[in-house]
């Protein structure tokens, strides 16, 4: 059987899945990953921890599947950065995630000293913490010895598939692929290769990098499974491919710890005016990115900060217990708010309180505290001109079916679910498929999307922008301060 292994990183947990080549789900595994907050606004993981708990659900799946499998995927966490010594594989530090905001001041600094327009124009990206470059330099630091050893060429850097890929290789190959590559600040995404300008700004001896290679191609082969790792991309491209959004216009938002909005942009590079990033994506082109950094974790800290709630899917009954917030409005600034604010001062509130304000109130403001935000990044999009007539969602918190009213509600505009919410992990394995020779080509993808729920707005355009300009006083009020 041509079955495809997908690895999915993810920030919340490690995932592996198998699918058959018509994108039917045969088997899965998942591992909760810890996380690690050692001081406000640092967010760390094990790097270790991340290859056993990914190990371990490959072996689980793929017991299940009892099959024989043609070729893995990986698609990964973006941003989160891990060096790690190349002689013994070991990990020299956790890895910085891309919540992480410690290098806020040096990107502050950079910003002082003019160089963002510089960096924009050969990455896409805005000097913000949220992207690897401040996190490999304050690696290395920090770390004892670590930039000498850097220089003598001891050492590597990588994103996480960099860092499954050198473990699943058992430390033969070290490679990336351009989605990954373009989340560094460290990558002409134009040109397609590193920038030495950009190694010099941020002080990152070249002999630390990986191999930038196509999303969908050979990457060596996993060792213990006897299988080749044929396709790599960063999670919210993977999705974008598994969404089958491979035309210009067409755009998905994954709603996962955060929330990620993608439009395809076809083969060009498009800048945004308004606060949104220019990436590459798993098949070659560009899109325009807008990054939430906080999405369905506000429903993690209801269960776990506040323990309103004992499971994310319970959040869907509280939210429901009430007509409407009430007045209620929480912006989840946990970790600064990223686009198109960028903000990495910013922290969280919740506003409009009442005597009435009960539990299910806080719920409710919370589920549209996500779709808020993402219609934020819908809004900006279409500043910067895209006319979208329709928005394919994902990932865990797309199960929620008051979330995607709301959204649907706000946005104005059809929200589809497709059967397949791990679009990020079969985005993955399509991607092997092809890097395999299995499939003739991308156009592949769009027969295998299936839709399960369309979503269809309800409110009226009048409320949306009550709504939406009651969202943006309690933004500003949260940037105020
Ligand atoms: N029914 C739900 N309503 C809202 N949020 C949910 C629901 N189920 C899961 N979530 C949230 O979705 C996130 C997990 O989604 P997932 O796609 O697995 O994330 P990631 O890929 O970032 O690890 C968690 O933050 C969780 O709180
Ligand atoms: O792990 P997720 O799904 O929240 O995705 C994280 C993003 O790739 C960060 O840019």
């Amino acid at each position: 059987m041509d079955a495809l292994l997908a690895l999915d990183q993810g920030t919340s947990s490690s995932r592996a899945l198998v699918f058959d080549r018509a994108g039917r789900l045969l088997a899965s595994a998942q591992r909760e990953l810890t996380q690690h907050f050692p001081q406000p606004g640092w967010v760390e993981h094990d790097a270790a921890e991340i290859w056993a708990g990914q190990v371990a659900c490959a072996r689980e799946a793929l017991a299940q599947a009892r099959g024989r499998v043609a070729a893995i995927g990986i698609t990964n966490q973006r941003e989160t950065t891990v060096l790690w010594d190349r002689s013994t594989g070991e990990p020299l530090h956790k890895a910085l995630v891309w919540q992480d905001r410690r290098t806020a001041d040096f990107c502050e600094q950079l910003k002082q000293q003019g160089l963002e327009p510089r960096v924009r124009a050969l990455t896409g990206l805005v000097l913000d913490p949220y992207f690897s470059a401040t996190k490999l330099r304050w690696l290395l630091d920090h770390v004892d010895g670590a930039r000498e050893r850097a220089e003598r060429g001891e050492l590597a850097f990588g994103t996480v598939d960099s860092w499954l890929l050198w473990k699943l290789t058992d430390g033969k190959v070290h490679a990336t692929d351009i989605s990954n590559a373009s989340r560094t600040l460290l990558f002409d995404i134009h040109a397609g290769e590193w920038s030495d300008e950009l190694l010099g700004l941020f002080g990152i001896p070249r002999a630390l990098l990986p191999e930038v290679r196509p999303s969908a191609g050979g990457f060596g082969q996993a060792v213990e499974f006897g299988v080749p790792i044929c396709g790599i991309a960063g999670d919210q491209q993977a999705a974008l491919f598994g969404q089958a959004a491979l035309q210009p216009g067409q755009a998905k938002n994954t709603y996962g710890t955060g929330c990620f909005l993608l439009m395809h942009t076809g083969a060009q590079a498009r800048a945004s005016a308004h606060g949104l990033v220019t990436t590459r994506t798993a098949d070659g082109g560009f899109a325009l990115e807008g990054s939430v950094f906080v999405g369905g974790a506000v429903v993690q800290w209801l269960r776990d900060g506040l323990g309103l709630i004992r499971s994310s899917a319970e959040v869907q009954a509280l939210a429901g217990s009430v007509p409407d917030s009430g007045g209620v409005m929480l912006v989840p600034a946990f970790a600064g708010l990223g686009a198109p604010h960028w903000r990495s001062d910013a922290r969280g509130a919740i506003v409009g309180l009442t005597r009435g304000s009960g539990r299910g109130h806080i719920a409710r403001a919370a589920v549209e505290s996500i779709a808020f935000q993402s219609a934020e990044l819908l809004q900006a999009m279409q500043a910067d001109g895209a006319a979208l007539t329709e928005l394919r969602v994902d990932g865990g918190a797309s199960a929620n079916d008051l979330l995607m009213q709301f959204q649907a509600d706000l946005l104005g505009l059809p929200v589809l679910r497709p059967q397949i919410t791990e679009t990020t992990a079969l985005g993955a394995a399509l991607l092997a498929g092809i890097g395999a020779g299995l499939f003739a080509s991308a156009d592949e993808v769009g027969t295998i999307w299936q839709l399960d729920r369309a979503f269809e707005p309800r409110m009226s355009r009048d409320e949306a922008h009550t709504r939406m300009a009651q969202w943006g006083r309690a933004v500003r009020q949260v940037l105020a301060e």
